[in-house]
């Protein structure tokens, strides 16, 4: 057995109740085959994989909060401080009933690569609850958030972990942590970023995840010949980075024709409409049963779907493991030419080798959603500056940074013999700075 397979085994016996990790590393390690056995020696010697799938620290604690009936409430808070070999640990906060620890570590883990290929210096962590903010009120919210942060803000700071948003975090909830943060340590720093406009935060973070999703998948359309212009795209998801991929599809040329959320999907033949999914979800926080009504020409259907709709580009927004083998099967006989994942880790593996066996252009989501995070640390350096960036220099920077990470996939999985297969060279191009820089940094 080779080193890869040996530490795919150690993982999964060491953390037998962690599906979502296992894929997670079994993803990454096995398309690191390449590179790990032009180095194996070197590499086990150093204990480099077994150090790189094993967290820096998993901080795992109880959030109790009082609801708006006067009963105590207990949440359960976690944050995984994974890699810290290129800069601060960097990442989201998911705040979502299915959280767990071994979903805390795939994104954290993820996140290591991630971050790595947006040429920033950010670690990798990332962090959550299983508290579901569907349906409390704001004090609720603010209870918990408040409570949340009263015992995470000891393991944070501008240099060394930076939390921000994921599923069920954003604005909102950013801006209730940022208040306690403050108030506990009486530091007025970027230690949390997704801020408000109006204490550190920057201008087109809201937009980047998925706007950066639509440049990564225009260039990586441009390079195989082909133009987003005139392309028909399903998205699924109707949160942060659905709207604004949908948004940048639209200005690109592109026709958005569906949406979902947990209960439900939409098919908009005409294109959805970004305003009303803002106002359904950011503002109003309903159910996409509300879209009909901005929308009568539209169809509203009941569970999963979206991926029956015919497409040239499919872009996945929601979650892990939302497009199945058979929606793949689907997708490719409907013709679809590319995938680009705005969510993490939504295609499962078994989908992924289908779409790629047949043609289809994948961009992993460690590559095409990565202009959320890299929009962060642009913030991390504004709030560094004491400054502001206009929308405009972010969003030039944000599309840079795209264009970037596409071609340096794209010349590793060259420089392997994996030609067009961005899974493997993305997975190349985040590992190789990081392992660099552990391998410099003595054992740790
Ligand atoms: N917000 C960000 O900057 C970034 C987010 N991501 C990833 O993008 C994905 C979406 O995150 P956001 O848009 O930020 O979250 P959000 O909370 O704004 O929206 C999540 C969306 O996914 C849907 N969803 C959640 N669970 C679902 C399920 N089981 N089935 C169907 N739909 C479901 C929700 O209804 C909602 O529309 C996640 O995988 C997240 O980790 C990745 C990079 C950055
Ligand atoms: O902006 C960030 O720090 C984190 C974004 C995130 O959670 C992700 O990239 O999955």
């Amino acid at each position: 057995m080779g080193y890869v397979d040996e530490v795919i085994e150690l993982v999964v016996k060491k953390n037998p109740a962690e599906p979502e990790f296992h894929q997670a590393v079994k993803e990454v390690l096995e398309s690191l085959r390449a590179v790990v056995d032009a180095n194996e020696e070197k590499f086990r010697k150093e204990g480099l994989l077994e150090r790189l799938v094993e967290p820096d620290r998993q901080i795992k604690f109880r959030v109790p909060w009082v609801d708006d009936n006067g009963n105590v409430q207990v949440n359960t808070g976690y944050r995984v401080q994974f890699n810290n070999a290129i800069g601060p640990y960097k990442g989201g906060l998911r705040l979502h009933p299915s959280v767990n620890l071994g979903i805390i570590k795939f994104l954290g883990f993820e996140q290591i690569f991630k971050n790595s290929l947006t040429g920033l210096p950010i670690g990798g962590g990332k962090g959550g609850s299983d508290f579901d903010p569907k349906g409390k009120s704001d004090r609720e919210v603010l209870a918990f958030c408040t409570s949340f942060i009263t015992e995470l803000y000891k393991y944070i700071g501008a240099d060394v972990d930076v939390p921000a948003g994921d599923i069920g975090t954003g604005a909102r909830e950013i801006g209730y942590m940022y208040g306690q943060y403050k108030k506990i340590t009486g530091s007025y720093e970027g230690v949390l970023t997704g801020k408000g406009l109006t204490f550190g935060g920057s201008l087109a973070r809201t937009e980047a995840t998925g706007y950066g999703l639509l440049y990564l998948t225009e260039e990586m359309l441009k390079c195989n010949g082909k133009d987003i212009k005139g392309k028909i795209v399903t998205v699924s998801g109707s949160g942060n980075v659905a709207i604004y991929a949908i948004q940048k599809a639209h200005q690109l040329g592109a026709k958005c024709v569906t949406c979902s959320d947990s209960n439900g999907w939409v098919y908009d033949p005409d294109g959805i409409d970004v305003e009303a999914l803002k106002e359904i979800k950011e503002v109003k926080r309903e159910r996409l049963t509300e879209y009909k009504k901005y929308r009568p020409n539209s169809e509203y259907h009941e569970g999963r779907g979206v991926w029956t709709v015919k497409c040239d580009v499919a872009l996945p927004c929601a979650t892990q493991n939302e497009l199945l083998l058979e929606d793949a099967k689907v997708l490719v006989a409907n013709g679809c030419i590319a995938v680009a994942e705005g969510a993490n880790m939504p295609t499962t593996l078994d989908a992924t080798e289908y779409l790629q066996k047949n043609g289809v252009m994948f961009a992993p989501g460690k590559a095409a959603n990565a202009g959320g995070v890299a929009t962060s640390a642009l913030e991390m350096t504004q709030n560094s500056e004491r400054l502001s960036w206009t929308f405009e220099e972010v969003d030039s920077k944000l599309k840079q940074i795209m264009v970037n990470i596409f071609h340096n996939l794209d010349d590793a999985a060259k420089r392997y013999n994996a030609e067009g297969n961005y899974v493997v060279g993305a997975n190349i191009a985040g590992f190789e700075k990081v392992a660099n820089a552990m391998l410099a940094q003595g054992i740790w």
